[in-house]
């Protein structure tokens, strides 16, 4: 039997309007890291990568000069992934090893994951690398206050990168929008526009070859719980403050970046693979939305030699991989969570009574099952 082709990995570059995308994509196309790789415009209009047309391969498909091909979506993203393939599979284009999509500026990347996600057969032949989000180092903190689109942007993103820091004046200002995004995503590499190509588009959860790379690296579960640590030590600071530090403390949180939230949870026991379907059925049913991304490494009861992956996007989870072993001594299961609007303690109370650990004013797992709207709040 043939063995399938090695899923192509996927990446969906995101940022503000103007952040600076398409700048970035011009370097990085004429990266030889990047050769054969096809970049897909979702939106309406001009393709803005410049001085690299060089010949037109179909309607709505260019070639660059790098050996990169270059397609703007009319209609169907989805289509236009299939018909990719086609064309890839049948020669008629160049072999093409990647495929990044260049969302517009107000875009959400979660659709986009979920239509590659959901179906069938692209779910096999692309590997979803993740989202890198480029945000802009002079305006950035101005459109964090003003779109909480942009806050999820950057809090979805695996990669971060921070465009025109050469024409930012105050040093201060770039090291607060830093640790903002670095609270948003703690997870996250923060990158400057300038960095390898290799290292800003790839160095997700698989390699050129399908393979899975770094898990550990990918899930930063331990950049989250640090991260945790700190917030919640910060917040217990400020009890101690008098009224006028809180107070300006107040002003200086943003409401959207308040909203949204990472944590990490763990069990030191394997997880039977059926109390985490559940979990995972339960909370994308009660609190979808809310999720942003959810990324974990999972001991299950039946075969805890072998962790399973979990990445998910908003209401979408899946599990790309069981991997062959753990990729360190730690081998806790680990869920990282980035939600919007969602207390921790909500999440946590359901993977606890699912896990079996009593809790306070704790429904079991039972009564959860029985009646999972309890959950809706
Ligand atoms: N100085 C400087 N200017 C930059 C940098 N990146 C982008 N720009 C400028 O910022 C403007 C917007 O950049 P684009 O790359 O078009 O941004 P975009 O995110 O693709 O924009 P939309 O597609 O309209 O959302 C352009 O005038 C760029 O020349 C940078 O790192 N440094």
């Amino acid at each position: 039997m043939q063995t399938p082709p090695a899923p192509l990995p996927l990446t969906v570059l995101t940022g503000f309007l103007g952040a600076g995308k398409t700048t970035l994509l011009n370097r990085l196309l004429q990266d030889l890291a990047l050769h054969d790789t096809v970049v897909i415009i979702n939106e309406f209009g001009e393709i803005g990568l410049d001085h690299l047309l060089v010949e037109k391969v179909d309607e709505g498909m260019v070639l660059l000069s790098a050996g990169c091909l270059c397609c703007t979506v009319r209609g169907d993203l989805i289509a236009t992934l299939e018909d990719l393939l086609r064309k890839r599979d049948n020669g008629r284009i160049t072999p093409f090893r990647r495929v990044v999509i260049e969302t517009t500026g107000l875009a959400d990347p979660a659709p986009i994951l979920h239509a590659v996600l959901y179906h069938p057969y692209l779910s096999m032949r692309y590997a979803v690398e993740g989202v890198v989000t480029v945000v802009d180092a002079v305006n950035g903190s101005a459109t964090l206050d003003a779109y909480v689109e942009a806050a999820k942007q950057a809090a979805v993103a695996e990669r971060i990168v921070l465009a025109k820091a050469d024409l930012v004046t105050d040093q201060a200002d770039l090291a607060r929008l830093r640790q903002r995004l670095r609270d948003l995503n703690p997870g996250a590499a923060i990158l400057a526009a300038d960095a390898p190509a290799d290292v800003i588009i790839s160095g997700g959860l698989f390699d050129l070859e399908g393979k899975i790379a770094d898990v550990a690296e990918w899930l930063k579960a331990e950049a989250v719980e640090e991260a945790e640590h700190r917030s919640h030590a910060h917040q217990h600071g400020h009890h101690h403050h008098g009224h006028g530090h809180a107070h300006e403390h107040h002003h200086d949180v943003n409401r959207h970046d308040e909203r949204i939230r990472a944590f990490c949870l763990t069990s030191d026991q394997p997880v039977p693979q059926g109390t985490l379907d559940m979990f995972l059925d339960l909370l994308r049913s009660s609190q979808g939305a809310k999720l942003l991304r959810i990324k974990g490494l999972v001991a299950l009861a039946e075969d805890p030699e072998h962790p399973v992956v979990i990445h998910g996007v908003q209401h979408v989870i899946h599990v790309p991989a069981i991997l062959p072993r753990w990729p360190s001594e730690d081998r806790r299961s680990r869920i990282v969570f980035i939600v919007d609007d969602l207390d921790r303690s909500v999440v946590e109370g359901l993977w606890n009574a699912f896990l079996g650990r009593p809790g306070i004013d704790q429904p079991d797992a039972a009564a959860l099952s029985d009646n999972p709207l309890s959950l809706r709040r």
